[in-house]
């Protein structure tokens, strides 16, 4: 726990029960920066395993920087954050087992795909030979495994972010982040990916939280939605989304997923003070 202080394949992760004990609690947390801008004051939010939880918010209402905490990449100024399922290190931070994935792919160019992947295991300390399985298997499960000697800039953008997707599995990670991932893209590979990454949530049990400023999105993908509101940062709105339809082409037209728009944007609107967005 962190207080404020005064001043089998390699993709398989069990899915838990809703009473196993959370990945993270992040309770009453402030974020005051060195400049004096308060960017979160008191945000609580609790995240279970398995959850599929979208994280959006105005533009500046510190949906990166609540994703930083949780990573344990960013102090705090108040309150307190506990990650009760991870190993904790010396500074009392989880050690490994939390992953990103930004917006920008950020992929080495002079390194292959294959390369590219390696290097969370290479940081570990495997060697290319004891890690290669698992690298296969990370780009097995994006669509990419006859492109591992490819180099980035032989990739659309779109196999490019499934890349940096496949480098973010390959630890086999409990809690995979994701801040804006698709916002750069075109809406057909937007939509495509949002389909693999829903596949892939189910087919390991990763708990993902998702930040995006789109309403369309956050109701596709997730079972969770939290509503961040601006100027400080807090949460607004936390709200479960449920549907009986699969995920699909279907559910995209259904009833139940304009219904699910509509109730993010009018929580969205609140968070925004009646502005349109
Ligand atoms: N390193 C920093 N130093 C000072 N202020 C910062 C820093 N990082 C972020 N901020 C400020 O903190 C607030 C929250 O920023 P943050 O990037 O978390 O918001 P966001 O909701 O992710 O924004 P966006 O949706 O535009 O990406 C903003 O006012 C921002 O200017």
């Amino acid at each position: 726990m962190v207080t404020a202080e005064p001043g089998s394949t390699a993709l398989s992760t069990a899915r838990s029960t809703p009473s196993s004990r959370p990945l993270v609690a992040m309770d009453a947390v402030s974020k005051v920066f060195s400049n004096g801008t308060l960017a979160l004051s008191g945000m609580s939010m609790t995240v279970r395993p398995g959850e599929f939880i979208s994280l959006l918010g105005p533009s500046g209402c510190g949906k990166s920087t609540a994703l930083r905490i949780i990573a344990g990449l960013g102090g705090i100024s108040e309150g307190s954050i506990d990650w009760p399922s991870f190993r904790i290190n010396a500074r009392g931070l989880p050690d490994g087992d939390i992953s990103f994935v930004f917006q920008e792919p950020t992929l080495m160019p002079w390194q292959t795909v294959f390369g590219n992947v390696y290097l969370p295991l290479r940081l570990k300390g495997l060697s290319k030979k004891a890690a290669a399985d698992k690298i296969y298997a990370a780009l097995e499960s994006v669509g990419l495994e006859d492109f591992a000697d490819a180099y980035p800039r032989e990739l659309s953008g779109g196999m490019k972010m499934r890349v940096s997707i496949a480098r973010a599995l390959v630890t086999e990670p409990k809690l995979l982040l994701m801040d804006e991932p698709f916002a750069a893209l075109d809406e057909i590979t937007r939509q495509k990916l949002n389909d693999d990454v829903l596949a892939l949530w189910k087919a390991t049990g990763i708990t993902v939280i998702f930040v995006t400023h789109s309403v369309y999105e956050s109701a596709y993908l997730a079972n969770r939605i939290v509503v961040m509101k601006a100027r400080p940062g807090r949460v607004h709105a936390d709200f479960p989304l449920h549907t009986s339809l699969e995920r699909d082409v279907r559910y995209r037209t259904s009833e139940e997923y304009r219904q699910a728009c509509a109730d993010v944007s009018a929580k969205l609107s609140e968070a925004m003070g009646g502005e349109e967005h």
